[in-house]
């Protein structure tokens, strides 16, 4: 291992290569990338990179994604974006979808990964960050038995409450959900059905908690460093 690194010993401490192989996520990515170069013999280049994004209604996970996606190359796929297209179209289960997201309920598992699995077999990208998804242990648990994979990453936006409805009310997208009636029922969803998944992740070392106040940019400053530090690696062990 410590031979791919040699040339990097000018540029980079020991400590601080060693802190950095220790984090699961950079493991990971070595595994994977080391793979691309043919080390082992596997074609992991097939294999997608996924990070979920979560955080509250209103937490900026879309404001966020579509930076991280246009800046490092990763495929944006919103679950609720996914939901809200099949919604309006003549699907059978649009109507169903409708009624959930007014009551800021979780759709069924089955409807929303079949959704997000066309979305990743159609991605020009093998990175790929899953915003708003899973929202519930049940989403979770059925995603990593149908896909078979879990999240290579895990970013979480932690915003208080009382900002993420201040943002939601000034949305103006005309969205079903964006109501104070509504937003009161996603809070508590998300609460009582998403926090645990943000749990379970970080009792795995996936978790890279941000801190979602202040301007866009100074938020994207936080996010970028993550992903940053993960090129870097990338780039490294390219050599
Ligand atoms: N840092 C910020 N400061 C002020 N407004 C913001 C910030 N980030 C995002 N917004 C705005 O807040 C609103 C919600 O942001 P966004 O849609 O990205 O959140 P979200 O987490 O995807 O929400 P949802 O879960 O409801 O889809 C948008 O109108 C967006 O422009
Ligand atoms: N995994 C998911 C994601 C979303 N929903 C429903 O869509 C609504 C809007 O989601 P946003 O991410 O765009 O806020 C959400 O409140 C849910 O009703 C879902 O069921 N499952
Ligand atoms: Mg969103």
């Amino acid at each position: 291992m410590w031979r791919r690194f040699a040339h990097l010993s000018l540029s980079i401490s020991r400590t601080k290569l060693q802190s950095l192989v220790r984090d699961p996520t950079v493991l990971k990515l070595i595994n994977t990338f080391s793979s691309d170069a043919g080390n082992d013999g596997v074609a992991s280049s097939r294999k997608p990179f996924i990070t979920f994004v979560l955080g509250g209604p209103g937490s900026g996970k879309g404001t966020q994604c579509e930076k991280i996606a246009s800046i490092f190359g990763f495929a944006h796929l919103s679950a609720g974006e996914l939901l809200r297209e099949e919604m309006s179209s003549p699907s059978e289960n649009g109507e169903l979808i409708r009624n959930v997201i007014k009551e800021g309920k979780i759709v069924p598992s089955a409807i929303t990964i079949s959704l997000i699995k066309r979305a990743i077999n159609s991605a020009t990208s093998d990175k790929i960050l899953i915003d708003g998804f899973p929202r519930s242990e049940e989403n979770r648990i059925a995603f990593e038995k149908i896909i078979g994979v879990e999240p290579d990453l895990v970013i979480f936006f932690e915003c208080p409450e009382e900002e993420m409805v201040k943002r939601i009310l000034g949305r103006n997208q005309g969205r079903i959900d964006d109501n104070m009636e509504t937003i009161r029922k996603r809070l508590k969803v998300f609460e009582d059905l998403n926090m645990p998944v943000v749990e379970h992740y970080s009792s795995k070392g996936k978790v890279h908690k941000i801190t979602a106040t202040g301007t866009v940019d100074e938020i994207f400053e936080r996010v970028r460093q993550v992903f940053a530090s993960l090129r870097y690696l990338k780039a490294c062990l390219s050599f």
